[in-house]
């Protein structure tokens, strides 16, 4: 972990995607969104990784139904095609009160394809009542850092 501005304020983990015909437009090319649903499935991967259990078990201790998306940013440099294995390098770059940003490089070896931030808030619902954004809790901050 570390302060220093642009570097991670967490572990990294990996996410590994063997891109398939379906995953392309007609061009051959990986189609944009998928992006984001790898992004999106690294993100849970890098907390289960970091040894936070599923939502699913997370739920029951603590009331805490995931981490919903509030704001994605995503730049493109480089397609994708099929055959392709790509990697999701990911990490948190910052964390806030309530929020915090994951940030995703998606890369083919050293070739940088394209570079994800998400704004993340780990949420509660309960019965009832609203989706509602929590303080990060201390215990998940340790495991990730
Ligand atoms: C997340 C919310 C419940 C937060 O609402 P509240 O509980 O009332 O909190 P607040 O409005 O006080 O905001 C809390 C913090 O979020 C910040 N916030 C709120 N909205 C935003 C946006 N859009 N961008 C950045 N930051 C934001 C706000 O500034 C506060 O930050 P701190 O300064 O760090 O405290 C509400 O904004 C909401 O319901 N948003 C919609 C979420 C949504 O529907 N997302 C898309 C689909 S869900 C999804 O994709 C998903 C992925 C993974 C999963 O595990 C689960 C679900």
């Amino acid at each position: 972990m570390s302060n220093d501005p642009g570097k991670p304020m967490s572990k990294t983990t990996i996410y590994d995607v063997k891109v398939m015909f379906g995953d392309c437009d007609p061009a051959g090319i990986v189609f944009f969104p998928n992006f984001s649903k790898w992004m999106d499935a690294s993100s849970l991967d890098f907390f289960v990784q970091c040894g936070i259990l599923p939502w699913r078990e997370l739920r029951k201790t603590t009331g805490i139904i995931g981490t919903p998306l509030l704001e994605i940013h995503t730049k493109f440099m480089r397609p994708a095609t099929y055959g392709d294995l790509i990697h999701v390098h990911t990490s948190v770059e910052t964390w806030n009160a309530k929020t915090f940003v994951q940030k995703h490089i998606v890369k083919k070896g050293d070739e940088i394809l394209c570079e994800g931030r998400e704004t993340r808030a780990f949420c509660i619902h309960p019965e009832g009542g609203r989706l509602q954004a929590i303080p990060v809790p201390d215990f998940i901050k340790d495991k990730c850092c």
